[in-house]
């Protein structure tokens, strides 16, 4: 057996042409990060990372026609979450249960052949904005709305989370979070959907699975972590001081810091920039102010960058979303990254099964219970 290497650090444990990190540079499908960031659509994204090719026009007409009008949910997923106390439950375990139900809604969940398996990936990523959305909606004791078939993924995101039109300008920023988050190689989430798939399980389970390590506050759950410090430093003034009482405290700064980007996170940039218009736009250019200051601090005196979830904290909190969302949103957009993994593990799968270095007592003496 090799050698252990803590948190899996540097190990290559699959092949994988969907997206790759190579000297701090992302792409998907080869496609640099920066020019889908700014030239694509979600929908022309999700195209990409399932078919391994940009599609022509017609193509993501089909795309976008097929994920409007698959975004309603089942009713009984609906009741589901109203049954809850929406008070107290977190919206990634509302998600994380809701995707799992909607499983059992699918005709096709346990159909294993590749083209079931496609029609089930555009059904998840459709529904998913809808359940997401939908909860967001009952919480405060509004009925869910229902998408619009001409609008595009970002479009009906935004209005099914604020039930009003939204503007050109929250669209376009909607549309590039979305892009910007939709895979990243193999971070712990997408191997927990490959590591659930690969027991030949269903695609539910898999996204389920990824749900679940998403919601953690290293992984996706950052994101909301970043607003709430944000929300208790309050004012630029205290950012410093407050950042370095977690410092000496020896507490993590949450958006900074990465296991592969060392010199920094190709998409901070434009959520950063992002976040300086519509923090602006919003009146509240604080938050920008705010998340500068704390990613040059952290930069000088630890040395780490800020990674995706940094300035994509304020960027959400301008569109209007509630905090406690901005990691189902990030799953939303993950959701398309995952099940490209899926189909990709599918098609030329071996049970990942790795080994652990045994490292506890060798050999005691059984006791009976009754001599214990
Ligand atoms: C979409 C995403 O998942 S992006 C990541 C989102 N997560 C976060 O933003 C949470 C904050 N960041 C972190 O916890 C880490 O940087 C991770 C989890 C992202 C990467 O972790 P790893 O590569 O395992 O690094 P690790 O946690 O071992 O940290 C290495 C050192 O840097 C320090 N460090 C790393 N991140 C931070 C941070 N955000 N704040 C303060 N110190 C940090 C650690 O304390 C450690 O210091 P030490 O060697 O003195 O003990
Ligand atoms: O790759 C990682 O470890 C985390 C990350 O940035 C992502 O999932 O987008």
């Amino acid at each position: 057996m090799t050698a252990t290497t803590k948190g899996l650090e540097g190990v290559v444990a699959t092949q994988s042409s969907i997206s790759s990190i190579i000297d701090d540079q992302l792409t998907y499908v080869g496609y640099k990060i920066d020019d889908l960031a700014r030239y694509s659509s979600f929908e022309e994204v999700i195209f990409l990372l399932w078919n391994q090719r940009l599609p022509k026009q017609e193509e993501l007409d089909t795309l976008k026609a097929k994920l409007a009008t698959n975004m309603e949910v089942p009713e009984a997923i609906i009741e589901h979450l109203r049954s809850y106390d929406l008070s107290t439950v977190h919206p990634m375990a509302a998600l994380r249960t809701a995707i799992s139900l909607l499983g059992l809604y699918d005709e096709e969940a346990e159909v294993m052949d590749a083209e079931a398996n496609k029609r089930k990936a555009i059904r998840i990523q459709a529904k998913i904005a809808s359940v997401v959305t939908a909860f967001a909606r009952i919480r405060k004791g509004k009925d869910p709305i229902q998408p619009k078939s001409n609008y595009n993924y970002a479009e009906n995101l935004l209005f099914m989370l604020n039930g009003k039109e939204p503007k050109d300008i929250e669209v376009e920023a909607m549309n590039k979070a979305l892009v910007l988050h939709a895979d990243h190689e193999l971070n712990a989430s997408t191997f927990t959907a490959r590591v659930c798939v690969a027991t030949l399980s269903d695609v539910y389970s898999g996204i389920t699975a990824a749900i679940g390590a998403l919601k953690g506050p290293l992984h996706g759950g950052a994101n909301e972590g970043v607003m709430k410090m944000l929300t208790e430093i309050g004012e630029e003034e205290n950012a410093i001081p407050y950042i370095q009482e977690k410092l000496d405290n020896k507490e993590k700064i949450m958006g900074m810091g990465h296991r592969v980007y060392r010199n920094g996170d190709p998409r901070a940039k434009f959520l950063k920039d992002m976040s300086k218009q519509l923090t602006e736009l919003i009146g509240e250019p604080k938050w920008y102010q705010m998340s500068v200051k704390i990613e040059d601090y952290i930069k000088k005196h630890k040395g780490l960058p800020a990674n995706v979830d940094f300035y994509s904290a304020s960027v959400y909190h301008s569109l209007g979303i509630d905090h406690d969302l901005f990691t189902p949103i990030f799953a939303v957009s993950r959701t398309s990254g995952w099940l490209a993994h899926i189909l990709e593990q599918y098609a030329n799968n071996r049970l990942i099964r790795p080994r652990a270095e045994y490292n506890g007592p060798t050999s005691p003496e059984y006791i009976t219970i009754d001599k214990r």
